[in-house]
């Protein structure tokens, strides 16, 4: 556990000699399968014979290894896992649709409503911080299984419970299916993947999630319809992909890097062999037997212990678990779940198609995350993230002032009818609708005509249903004349359309960078022997963090007001922007092994060492000889 890095030979003169060799054979038409011959513009100032320099040559081999030696098994693999992302992703997204249908017709009180959503995310939690244990017993595949096998059984559950206290016992399985999974799918995917292909790899997983969310918002559109249990179908429908994803695994290998922690030496080299296909894995077996036996020597106590008091883990643990916190406190939930709200504010009144173009900011975000799959060996992680973090920023700004112009060109109240019960409601002492609106126990009632405002009134709200009043012209839809409408949550503004620029700017600037780079970052930073930790802590501090803000979004409103809410957000982004310039290295085409070694300078150096990221460094592997090649600077290769 020394921070020693691997030797991994690096021989720049043994791969010009290779290179040689190789290029005599291209010459000979040999291997012009190969490595092509470079095209005439290229050839134009290049000497007669051999017609390139070692700057092409390097180029050519990488792309050659990275053409032909990435096996479609690693794909497939990688798909797979993703299925434990696409569950993540309905499970989380789909209770707000069958929320609506559930309150209904099983007669649900407000709490209630609240434990059946956050019971999953608090299981999460829990699991994924326990997953980290069992992780390392049972390794990542047996983890996999044991993820879908939660989801199918918590699927069945929740799609034949008789009442509620089953459905929680449901929502609660499911939790901790999405603990599990959470955590160990990008662990996963990163140990089995090539570098050059890691980042991507495991950001589909993010894309997997956004889609999970995205497929739900359409299901919950189209199960709306049904007057009876529609909720069974939204609910249990997830039931398919779980099946999907333990079927596969039954088939799946191991993850090699855990094979070999655990003495199965010749299983992993065959799943080695497996998942690089044509190329030689005498290298990578050696360079990770080699860190997996100086971890060994490395002290005894449990690992979150020998994490905290080793610096290099101990640094990466805080980075880790400030990305996962910062990702949840910039408000992506809170931005998804009352996508709905914002767009009645732009002046969607038909609640069902509210729900509908809920689904569009789900797509968005679900684009966007794709994204972020293209950029990520591109520009690095780093970058993407910083970007991504000022955007998120920027937006939640944006949004924050279009409430706050809302707000202050709120409508007043202008009319005081009765209440029948003659019980003296809190409501009709509001004068405007803001206030009125961020009552929880109120909403706004009013006439629109040619976009005047005319007779509006604050009235409780409907305890069973929020979609009326509890008495008056808004209390039934038959009641509602033309051009009478209810308002709860929101206020008729003409600034809408500043919420929904901020809304499109926010997933445009959250979704490539902050969605997915937390994760992907998290499943290469630490050394095997702290990796299912390390992440099951993240993990943890991701579902805790999101519980956190969800529930505490409708107070912070009451009290703050939404745009005091909004720039709460905005400044948590931009302390997080500069938490990530300072901490966070670059991980790009490092190889696992390596990582460790970029955590050893004091914590918040990053910064300082900007300059040293234009000198890109990869690794190659030709035919079982690794080179380290610089991209920018051809003549460090002499
Ligand atoms: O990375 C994901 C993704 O961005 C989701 O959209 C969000 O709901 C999750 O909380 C987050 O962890």
């Amino acid at each position: 556990m020394s921070g020693k890095q691997v030797d991994h030979d690096y021989n720049l003169r043994s791969m010009n000699n290779l290179m040689g060799e190789r290029w005599k054979k291209v010459s000979d038409g040999g291997e012009r399968s190969l490595i092509k011959a470079p095209s005439s513009a290229s050839l134009s100032s290049a000497p007669a014979a051999p017609p390139t320099s070692t700057g092409d040559l390097e180029r050519a081999a990488r792309k050659q290894f990275q053409q032909d030696v990435t096996p479609g098994f690693v794909y497939v693999l990688a798909a797979f896992s993703a299925l434990g992302g696409f569950l993540f992703g309905y499970d989380t997204g789909v209770i707000s649709g069958a929320m609506l249908l559930l309150k209904r017709e099983l007669d649900l009180s407000a709490l209630w409503q609240e434990l059946l959503i956050s019971s999953t995310v608090a299981a999460a939690a829990l699991s994924a911080l326990l997953g980290g244990f069992l992780n390392g017993l049972f390794g990542r595949r047996v983890c996999i299984l044991l993820a879908s096998f939660f989801f199918s059984v918590g699927g069945i559950v929740l799609s034949t419970a008789p009442g509620k206290e089953v459905l929680l016992a449901g929502r609660l399985i499911v939790g901790v299916g999405l603990g599990i999974a959470s955590m160990t799918v990008p662990v996963y995917i990163a140990e089995a993947s090539p570098p050059h292909l890691r980042g991507q790899l495991v950001t589909v997983n993010t894309l997997f999630i956004t889609g999970g969310q995205f497929t739900a918002s359409l299901i919950d559109g189209a199960f709306s319809y049904l007057q009876r249990d529609g909720w069974r179908y939204m609910l249990g429908l997830s039931v398919l992909p779980a099946v999907l994803q333990f079927v596969g695994f039954l088939f799946l290998p191991e993850s090699p890097r855990w094979l070999i922690q655990h003495g199965l030496t010749q299983k992993a080299r065959r799943v080695l062999s497996q998942i690089r296909g044509n190329q030689n894995i005498d290298e990578e077996y050696d360079s990770i037997k080699n860190s997996i036996d100086e971890e060994d020597s490395g002290g005894d106590g449990p690992v979150i212990w020998r994490m905290l008091t080793y610096p290099p883990t101990r640094r990466a643990l805080l980075v880790g678990c400030g990305l996962q916190m910062f990702q949840q406190l910039s408000g992506i939930n809170t931005v998804m779940y009352y996508s709905a709200t914002i767009l009645q504010m732009s002046g969607v009144r038909d609640d069902r198609l509210a729900i509908w173009l809920a689904g569009l900011t789900t797509l968005t975000n679900f684009l966007f995350t794709l994204l972020g799959v293209w950029l990520v060996e591109r520009v690095g992680r780093r970058k993407l993230t910083l970007g991504s973090i000022i955007g998120t920023c920027l937006s939640l700004s944006l949004l924050a002032i279009g409430f706050l112009m809302s707000a202050q060109h709120s409508p007043p109240v202008t009319f005081h009818p009765l209440d029948p019960s003659m019980a003296n409601s809190t409501c009709s002492k509001y004068q405007l609708c803001e206030p009125c609106m961020l009552d929880p126990g109120c909403g706004f009632c009013y006439r629109e005509n040619s976009s005047a405002l005319l007779a509006s009134s604050c009235v409780p709200v409907n305890k069973a249903s929020t979609e009326q009043a509890a008495w008056g012209r808004c209390s039934n839809s038959s009641l509602m004349r033309d051009e009478t409408y209810w308002a709860y949550n929101y206020c008729p503004t003409s600034y809408s359309w500043l919420v929904l620029l901020g809304l499109v700017c926010y997933l445009a600037a959250f979704a490539p960078g902050m969605g997915p780079m937390p994760w992907t970052i998290n499943s290469e930073i630490y050394p095997l022997w702290a990796r299912s930790t390390g992440n099951a802590c993240a993990a943890g501090v991701n579902w805790t963090f999101n519980v956190l803000v969800s529930l505490t979004f409708l107070h912070l409103a009451q009290y703050f007001t939404y745009y005091g809410a909004f720039f709460l957000y905005s400044s948590m982004a931009l302390l997080g922007f500069f938490f990530i310039y300072g901490c966070l290295p670059e991980t790009k085409a490092r190889r696992l092994e390596e990582i460790e070694a970029l955590f050893e300078n004091q914590l918040c150096s990053c910064g300082a060492s900007d300059s040293d990221e234009g000198r890109q460094v990869e690794y190659i592997r030709v035919k079982g000889s690794n080179y380290h090649l610089s991209d920018n600077d051809a003549s460090d290769v002499d």
